[in-house]
Parts: C-alpha cells; sequence; structure tokens
C-alpha cells in the first residue's frame, strides 16, 4: 500500500513594529501603537482554519515615523536566524508612513529565497471597515506561499502584492495607498491563493552595516529658481547625497557648481523628484541637464527614485562600499546595469 506523502505546515513568525494597524485610544489624546502582535492576530477572522503555525515577536511598538535605521538592520538580522532556522517565511507589521523605505532596505539585507512580506493598515481598529485584519491574513498567506519566494521583501497591501523596490505611498489617507507607479503590483492575493504576475528580475545583497557607523546621506529636491545657498550648508553635513532632480534629471543652472564641487568630494546620485520613470543619460545637453551633470561625476539612479536611492546610497556606505560599488550598485538597482556586473557575493549570517 502507498503512502500518502505528508506535507509539513508552513510556519510564519510575524513581527510587529507597531503603526496605524496596532494603534487604539490610550491615555492622551488620539490614537497611538498600543496593540501587541498578539492582539493584531486575535481580530483576524479566518485565521485558525488557514493551516498556518504562526509565532509572534513584539519586535518596536512605534508610529513608523519613528523607526530607525538600526531597527531595519537588527530586524532584518532577526527575521534570517527565524529563516535559517526553519520559517517559511516572515511578516513584519509596521506604520504605513515609512514601509516604502524600511522594505527596500529589508530587501537589500535580506539574501534568502524565504518570502519576507511588509503590511500594515490605515484605517485604525477602532474604526469602521479596519484594514489591518485583511492586510495581516493576506501578508501571512504570501509569506507562507511557495509561490512568493525568491522575490525578496514585498509588500502586501489591499489584496496586492508590490515588490519592495517599486513600491510607494501615494496617498496620505487612501486605503490603496502603495502603488508601484512604473511597474504595477507584481501580482495579487485572491480567495487566499498567491498569483504573482511576474516575477521581480533581480536583487542586490548588501551587507550588513558596519557595526557603529553613523553616516549622514542628504536628500535635497531642487525647486523652481533655486538658489545653491541651502545646497551649499547641507553639503557641509553629508557623507553622500541624493538629488531629487526635475523630469529625467534637471537641476537649475546656478546649483552645478555647488553640485560639481561636492561630487568631487562625496558620492552624488542624481534621482528624479517626479513620481513615475528613470533618470536618463544622454538626451540633453545644456547646463544642469543629466548629461551634464553625469559628466561631472553625479551618478545615475535610473528608475530608483529618491526615498529608495537614499536608502541604497545609506545602506552602501554604511558596508563601507568602494565609490566603483556604489556606481555599479545603482546601475544595477536602477535598471540601467547588468547584475552579473555586481560585485559582492551574498555574505552569510555572522
Ligand atoms: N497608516 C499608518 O500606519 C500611518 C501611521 N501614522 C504610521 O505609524 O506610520
Amino acid at each position: 500500500m502507498s503512502s500518502t506523502p505528508t506535507i509539513a505546515t508552513p510556519r510564519v513568525v510575524v513581527f510587529g513594529l507597531g503603526g496605524t494597524i496596532a494603534m487604539t485610544s490610550g491615555t492622551g489624546e488620539g490614537v497611538s501603537p498600543t496593540l501587541s502582535a498578539r492582539d493584531l492576530l486575535d481580530a483576524v477572522p479566518g485565521l485558525a482554519s488557514a493551516g498556518i503555525e504562526i509565532e509572534v515577536v513584539d519586535f518596536r511598538r512605534r508610529p513608523g515615523a519613528s523607526l530607525t535605521f538600526a531597527d531595519v538592520v537588527a530586524l532584518a538580522t532577526a527575521a534570517t536566524r527565524e529563516l535559517a532556522a526553519g520559517a517559511s517565511g516572515v511578516v513584519v507589521t509596521q506604520g504605513t508612513d515609512t514601509i516604502e523605505e524600511t522594505a527596500y532596505l529589508l530587501d537589500l539585507l535580506h539574501h534568502r529565497p524565504e518570502p519576507l512580506v511588509v503590511t500594515g493598515a490605515m484605517r485604525n481598529p477602532t474604526m469602521a471597515g479596519a484594514d489591518g485584519p485583511a492586510n495581516l491574513l493576506a501578508a501571512i498567506q504570501v509569506a507562507a506561499s511557495p509561490a512568493a519566494r525568491d522575490q525578496g521583501c514585498l509588500v502586501v497591501f489591499a489584496d496586492e502584492v508590490h515588490s519592495a523596490r517599486w513600491v510607494a505611498k501615494t496617498h496620505s489617507t487612501s486605503g490603496a495607498t502603495f502603488r508601484s507607479l512604473d511597474t504595477g503590483p507584481i501580482g495579487y492575493v485572491l480567495e487566499g491563493a498567491v498569483r504573482l504576475l511576474t516575477r521581480v528580475p533581480h536583487r542586490l545583497a548588501i551587507p550588513a552595516p558596519h557595526p557603529g557607523t553613523r553616516v549622514n546621506v542628504g536628500l535635497y529636491p531642487v525647486t523652481l529658481d533655486d538658489d545653491p545657498s541651502l545646497l551649499d550648508a547641507m553639503g557641509l553635513h553629508c557623507d553622500g547625497l541624493v538629488v531629487g532632480g526635475f523630469g529625467v534629471g534637471h537641476v537649475p543652472e546656478p546649483l552645478v557648481d555647488t553640485l560639481t564641487a561636492l561630487a568631487g568630494r562625496i558620492p552624488v546620485v542624481l534621482a528624479s523628484r517626479t513620481p513615475a520613470g528613470p533618470t536618463l543619460t544622454r538626451t540633453y545637453g545644456f547646463p544642469g541637464s543629466e548629461r551634464d551633470l553625469l559628466t561631472r561625476g553625479l551618478i545615475p539612479a535610473g528608475w530608483l527614485h529618491p526615498y529608495k536611492a537614499r536608502i541604497l546610497l545609506r545602506a552602501l556606505l554604511a558596508a563601507q562600499a568602494k565609490p566603483t560599488d556604489i556606481a555599479t550598485a545603482f546601475s544595477v538597482a536602477g535598471g540601467l546595469g547588468e547584475p552579473s556586473s555586481w560585485p559582492w557575493p551574498t555574505p552569510t549570517l555572522p
């Protein structure tokens, strides 16, 4: 008699970091993060019958605005340990305000095949139609799914699955705030099943930051009729700078000398402040154009938008990357270069 092979129950670890999904009224005015990760799970209908074993870790209880780079590095390390110990996937619940940055940093530091999924809520648990339970259930289903392996960090919200590399918070109050303007979602959660329509083509593995390294990476969006005084002052405090240029990467001509001087001293990355689309490299030739700025040593961000570019530059500097590695990293992450040119092998966890 042939025996039926047993399929192991997937095990998902949920790390709670706070955010609106965990906010209720406390002693003061307004809502603040008070609920534990266990409280969030207890509010999800249908979880008991989903056939998924769940563990919870109360990691932080903060608004998204007060999470730090160090929190995310510690989270990446803790998530990697859980996955190495046999978890099928990890879910992170946190404030939506910073998900587009934290999820991309997690993506850079996540080198394993298992899904690492970030979610949150736009309507807190005290409101009619709170979206936290549905988002958490969908995120857990994605984290448990073999279909979501090898995609890096994913953001699951309103039953859509987004790559952390492309997703942005596009609306301050709407429940459909998370959008990948350049690519669209990579898939959906439908009737509890994960359906990916496309796959994330290539990713970067960044070594963890050197302990105790503090780097200041500035973000400077250019504006109409800008003069260099604020940029000059900011440059004095930066180890690296991301410039959000107009359109395909243009700045007002009066900023060109300051940017040239800065690019001789620190890495300066040229991104676009426009919500979608890449920077170009060759088309325009006027002073302050992308072509002019690249000949002056600025690094093109390609399809990587300013907040993501700042995370990548800060992670690279914190890992003490060489200038040539920084340029290569941006050409790969920004979609302008070949992934095979990336020099760093996937590091092992200490
Ligand atoms: N929807 C949210 O989660 C916003 C919230 N203020 C946060 O902690 O980021």
